[in-house]
């Protein structure tokens, strides 16, 4: 083998790479702001997914021709194209607003520096480009009144958060204010374990907090009982606090890049229960905004209905005449007025547009008080998507369309929850990025709890490349530290935007993947154990129902019954094969079965050859399966198997086809 050139010097070129990387992005950026340019000049929307969508596929195509992975480049461009629509939006807005445009913004948020919604006001400024005077407060009251009296010209308040919900002190708030929504603004929250440098986290004795991560964090938490919590108004003070403490046996919760400011190392990162964990603050300003038209646009409203059966319902059909969404409902109580609601809504629509004002003047009649908080532009960018066809293979070959919904099975007087009868249209199922049902596919991984992670990336790299889109983690309790070792796996899992799911084969392993996983799967063993349908069928997670080996077709739709009636209606079901007479330890896929499935009922319906056929069937059986309408694939893995050159590739592709 030639000797590779000196490390220093490839470090070099690489480093040359990314300068002009950088440069080129910057350049696109430009070009991205002249096309915001044109777009106000022909009044077009920003957003074009059209565009978009061609743009991935060309790039995932010339990608692949330079040895590129597709989902690499598709998500490179995903991050590329939400900076280039959030740059022409606040373009735009600005523009729209010319007394906005300033040099500096002076902006008052909870806490001080390095606090997350310090971090969230420096993006919000960094992205229009104006310089950002910090207004540090130790209230919202305070941070209100800071821009009411004209001290600041935003005011960031923090309005829910992904693991630990809505924060009522700030709808308190601002049922009182004159103040407008401007903006809203979304940032990830990063907990992490901030000390000071050398620290070891196995001798953190007191944890300084403030309460909201406190109980975003409560399982890390729970793992460690012998530390000491001590409470702060923000997480810049938690920080402070351990910068100021003489021993190195203190830690604050918050995240790395505040925790820079104060000279504190993250010595232990992703502490969050979610593992998105995100909080989205609202800008607040003494003066409302106009949004142009070309942007997609929010509006938030409070009212308060008369104390009469139906009053809400009324006012929300108010809104589905007018062809409105509504993102977000809360209510809270109003104060004096024990027992009488005040209810935000976000509606996805323009203040200024038609059939908002229709809306307005007609829940003006309807309601006891009404009040547009503000109208600003929504900030959250959904990823233009490829399918998986186009990720696996050559775009000409496009997998054709799901074949159309069947006709409703002539049913009973009381049609059963599961069947078309009961719901004409195909239900869909998403459990983290992974859509399935009602024409959109996906296949998913199914191997037991790895007791290591040794070897485990590499491994999920093929998985992503093969074209699965998560993991489903078997035997759970076989492992000493199920939880642990799930947390663990789901966080390798996610690094390749795999989602994880657990298949449940004795009852009690249910414990150990709620709130580790995005999806259940109850394993054909378990389809009779009603308590346990009942509980899946409480929870708000996707399920997924595989056949007994025993059960007929009536059964496994009684089953789902189950689960559907007691609220559960993200369920799938899977056909992995019944006993017969062939053999009485491989399974025969039950194909009449698929087909009887699909003829009866709206759920999507997944197939997992690997108990019923041999490796070298199990393309053919993919390929037939998909035409007889299934919805996904479960394959069974191992961790040591390459995936793209066996059957396993193959059983992809041809599904995906
Ligand atoms: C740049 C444009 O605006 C948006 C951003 C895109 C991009 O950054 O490539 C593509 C389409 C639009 O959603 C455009 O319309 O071309």
């Amino acid at each position: 083998m030639d000797k590779p050139q000196p490390l220093s010097e490839t470090r070099e070129q690489i480093t040359d790479i990314d300068n002009t990387v950088l440069q080129l992005l910057a350049r696109r950026r430009e070009l991205s702001l002249e096309v915001a340019r044109s777009k106000e000049v022909d009044v077009r929307p920003v957003r074009d997914t059209q565009r978009e969508r061609e743009l991935l596929a060309r790039l995932v195509q010339k990608g692949r021709e330079q040895g590129l992975d597709p989902h690499f480049v598709m998500q490179l461009y995903q991050s590329i194209i939400e900076d280039s629509v959030l740059n022409q939006q606040a373009y735009l807005h600005g523009r729209a607003n010319p007394e906005t445009q300033k040099q500096q913004y002076c902006i008052a948020y909870l806490g001080a520096r390095g606090s997350y919604s310090y971090l969230a006001a420096n993006r919000y400024c960094q992205r229009r480009q104006v310089d950002m005077v910090d207004l540090g407060c130790q209230s919202f009251d305070e941070i209100v009144q800071a821009v009411e009296s004209g001290h600041a010209d935003y005011g960031f308040l923090p309005i829910e958060n992904t693991s630990s919900g809505s924060i009522n002190e700030v709808y308190d708030v601002l049922q009182h204010t004159s103040l407008a929504i401007v903006g809203e603004t979304t940032i990830e929250v990063g907990h992490c374990l901030l000390a000071k440098p050398g620290t070891k986290a196995s001798d953190i004795k007191t944890l300084y907090a403030h309460p909201q991560p406190i109980s975003q964090c409560s399982r890390y938490l729970a793992r460690h009982p012998g530390v000491r919590l001590e409470y702060c108004a923000s997480s810049a003070e938690a920080m402070e606090k351990v910068q100021a403490a003489a021993g190195n046996d203190v830690a604050a919760i918050g995240s790395a890049e505040g925790g820079a400011l104060y000279q504190l190392e993250a010595i232990e990162k992703g502490l969050a229960n979610q593992k998105v964990n995100q909080s989205r603050f609202i800008v607040v300003a003494r003066k409302a905004v106009a949004v142009p038209e070309q942007l997609p646009a929010k509006c938030t409203l409070i009212m308060a209905t008369g104390q009469k059966p139906g009053a809400l319902v009324e006012a929300l059909l108010v809104l589905k005449a007018n062809n409105l969404n509504m993102s977000k409902l809360e209510s809270r109580p109003i104060p004096g007025t024990p027992w009488e609601e005040m209810f935000y809504l976000d509606i996805d629509a323009n203040l200024a547009s038609p059939p908002m004002q229709l809306a307005l003047k007609e829940l003006e009649r309807i309601t006891r008080f009404i009040k547009v908080l503000g109208c600003y532009p929504c900030e959250t960018v959904a990823p233009t998507q490829l399918s998986n066809a186009q990720l696996l293979i050559e775009p000409e070959h496009f997998r054709a369309d799901a074949p159309p919904a069947t006709k409703p099975h002539p049913s009973a007087a009381e049609p059963a929850r599961h069947s078309l009868a009961y719901k004409a249209s195909l239900s869909e199922a998403v459990a983290g990025s992974l859509l399935l049902g009602n024409g959109h596919t996906g296949a998913l991984a199914q191997l037991p709890l790895p007791q290591t992670l040794e070897g485990f990336e590499p491994f999920l790299k093929q998985i992503k490349a093969a074209g699965f889109a998560g993991l489903v983690l078997s035997q759970l309790a076989e492992q000493p530290n199920p939880a642990k070792a799930l947390d663990a796996c789901a966080k390798a899992a996610e690094k390749f935007g795999l989602i994880t799911a657990a298949a449940i084969d004795k009852e009690e392993e249910l414990e150990h993947a709620l709130s580790r996983v995005e999806l259940i799967l109850i394993k054909g063993k378990q389809m009779f154990n009603r308590p346990l349908l009942e509980r899946v069928g409480k929870l708000h997670l996707p399920v997924v129902l595989e056949r007994n080996t025993m059960a007929d077709i009536d059964e496994l739709l009684g089953a789902a019954d189950i689960i559907l009636g007691a609220g559960n209606q993200q369920l799938m079901l899977c056909e992995s094969g019944v006993s017969s007479f062939k053999s009485s330890s491989l399974a025969t896929l039950d194909l009449a079965g698929l087909v009887e499935l699909k003829a009866r009922s709206h759920l999507p319906v997944l197939v997992n050859p690997s108990y019923a056929v041999s490796a070298d069937a199990c393309p053919r059986q993919a390929k037939a399966v998909k035409h007889l309408g299934a919805d996904g694939l479960v394959l069974d893995v191992t961790l040591d198997a390459p995936i793209a050159d066996n059957h396993i590739g193959e059983t992809l592709r041809q599904f995906f086809i």
